[in-house]
């Protein structure tokens, strides 16, 4: 599906446009179906927007946020993708918000994507919104090159929920949704920023293998169309 290519003068421009669209989004699917559902990126790239999407005035008390992809740590670890979504969007409007959290409090990571697998069915079939990040090794949600389930998690059979993942780059094991997840939100957007990101974004236009750079998969098969959102 094609891409579409929204560049702005500053972050603070991105933040407050694409703001605008995700809150104009959760209205209609609240209009048409009463509820609507929204999965974020975590890292350091979403603070500002989520920031002004705080503020936007819409019924959150009937919006669920969840995440993308989370690490398999608590949500009172500083590196918790759940901790930036706390102090930076269900702040404000937003606090009426339900979140649903990736990390359970399991054994292991792998009974923690089994039971946020089953806590988020309802929300997911497809997304209203989806937020994609992208790293500068050209991972995204927790899609990392050499990750130990990367085949399993971009391959478009694979059901939709949550998987685990390891990877050098990833620090702690994490969890993701899986490609069919995350690939047919109604809305679906790349949010990057930086020169640097801009060129990782280029070269994963270009030729090469998915498992390369994983955003490839996201860029080339997913059913939705992406909209990518930039600034400097
Ligand atoms: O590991 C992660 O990184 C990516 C990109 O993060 P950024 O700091 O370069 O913005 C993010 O999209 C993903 O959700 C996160 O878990």
């Amino acid at each position: 599906m094609a891409s579409t290519l929204h560049s702005f003068a500053s972050a603070a421009d991105l933040a407050g446009s694409l703001a605008d669209k995700v809150a104009d989004t959760l209205s209609a699917a609240i209009a048409a179906r009463g509820t609507a559902s929204i999965a974020v990126s975590g890292g350091s790239t979403p603070k500002v927007f989520f920031q002004a999407l705080s503020t936007r005035d819409i019924a959150w008390d009937k919006v669920t946020i969840t995440l993308v992809d989370e690490r398999f740590v608590p949500a009172d670890n500083p590196r918790s993708n759940h901790l930036l979504v706390d102090a930076n969007l269900l702040q404000n409007k937003a606090k009426a918000a339900r979140f649903l959290p990736l990390y359970q409090d399991a054994a292991s990571a792998e009974e923690a994507a089994r039971l946020a697998t089953e806590k988020t069915r309802a929300i997911s079939s497809p997304f209203d919104i989806v937020i994609l990040g992208m790293g500068g090794d050209g991972h995204t949600a927790s899609f990392f090159p050499g990750g130990s389930n990367l085949a399993k998690a971009i391959d478009a059979s694979t059901p939709r929920g949550i998987i685990t993942m390891e990877a050098e780059g990833a620090g702690e094991p994490r969890l993701t949704f899986t490609f069919s997840s995350l690939q047919d939100a109604a809305l679906l957007v790349l949010h990057i920023e930086g020169e640097g990101k801009k060129d990782v974004l280029a070269k994963a236009e270009g030729s090469g293998d998915e498992a390369e750079m994983p955003i490839r998969a996201v860029l080339r098969r997913a059913t939705s169309p992406v909209e990518i959102y930039w600034a400097p």
